[in-house]
């Protein structure tokens, strides 16, 4: 053993390098090696970071557009109660989405990615969720009517013990509808489980002026920024609020 030291350290003061320049060229080496490993991963398709998604939602719209960014979720609807009070639109959703994503996550392994998510229109100060009833629906739909508000959804992503979460918001405005439109789009059903008693995705479209942001964030899943922290949480892994740009 003493020998091959020896050995080693003729053959490097041949080459006319010292312990410390092997050292260094180690950890230079190592170095590159973690540079070359965090591209790979980056470089890497979210299907392929991501291959067991869970979506903590019920919503029929929500598993629709997860597929468009390719991702084979199973679906599996949180039980909780959307009861959290809080002014703040922005807080709301996210706190209600956050909710959602841990009580699935709970129920799956670690290496499940799992999506919570929420959405709310914000008009005139006051959060309107989905109607209660008719009534409501009406209420909701006359105050919105020839005016413009705000959608807000909120995003919460769990995985291997990381937790993450952002909000979008996306700015509707509506054409003035008349008492009779109101109540026929009322009597198509579409309203009542949607917030703000309307969906743009259906047959509310004629009555949608113009929008100022991401339509998915709408239909209740802002799907270029959600793109955009997976390929965050897949290639950093950091459990961390994504800066808005
Ligand atoms: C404003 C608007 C909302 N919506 C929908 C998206 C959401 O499904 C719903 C808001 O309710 P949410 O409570 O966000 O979601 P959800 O109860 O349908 O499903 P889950 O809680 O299990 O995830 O309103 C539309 O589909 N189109 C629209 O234009």
């Amino acid at each position: 053993m003493g020998e091959d030291i020896n050995k080693a350290e003729d053959f490097l003061e041949k080459l006319g390098l010292s312990k410390e320049d092997v050292d260094l060229l180690e950890h230079k080496l190592k170095e590159r090696e973690e540079r070359r490993k965090e591209a790979e991963r980056k470089e890497k398709p979210i299907t392929v970071l991501f291959p067991k998604v869970v979506l903590a939602s019920a919503s029929p719209r929500r598993q629709e557009l997860i597929q468009l960014l390719g991702l084979q979720a199973e679906i599996h609807p949180s039980g909780i109660a959307e009861d959290v009070t809080e002014a703040d639109p922005s807080l709301l959703v996210q706190k209600l989405a956050f909710q959602k994503a841990e009580d699935v996550a709970k129920q799956y392994p670690k290496d499940y990615l799992v999506i919570g998510a929420d959405t709310v229109v914000f008009f005139e100060d006051r959060i309107l969720g989905k109607p209660k009833n008719e009534e409501d629906a009406y209420r909701m739909l006359s105050a919105l009517s020839g005016r413009t508000h705000q959608v807000y959804t909120g995003v919460s992503l769990h995985f291997q013990g990381k937790k993450m979460g952002f909000y979008e918001k996306t700015e509707v405005q509506f054409a003035r509808l008349t008492e009779r439109e109101i109540w026929d789009y009322i009597e198509s059903k579409e309203p009542m489980d949607k917030a703000g008693a309307y969906g743009i995705q259906g047959r509310f479209a004629p009555f949608v002026k113009g929008i100022a942001g991401d339509y998915y964030n709408v239909m209740g899943l802002p799907l270029a920024r959600l793109y955009q922290a997976l390929k965050f949480l897949g290639a950093e892994g950091e459990a961390v609020e994504l800066p808005r740009e």
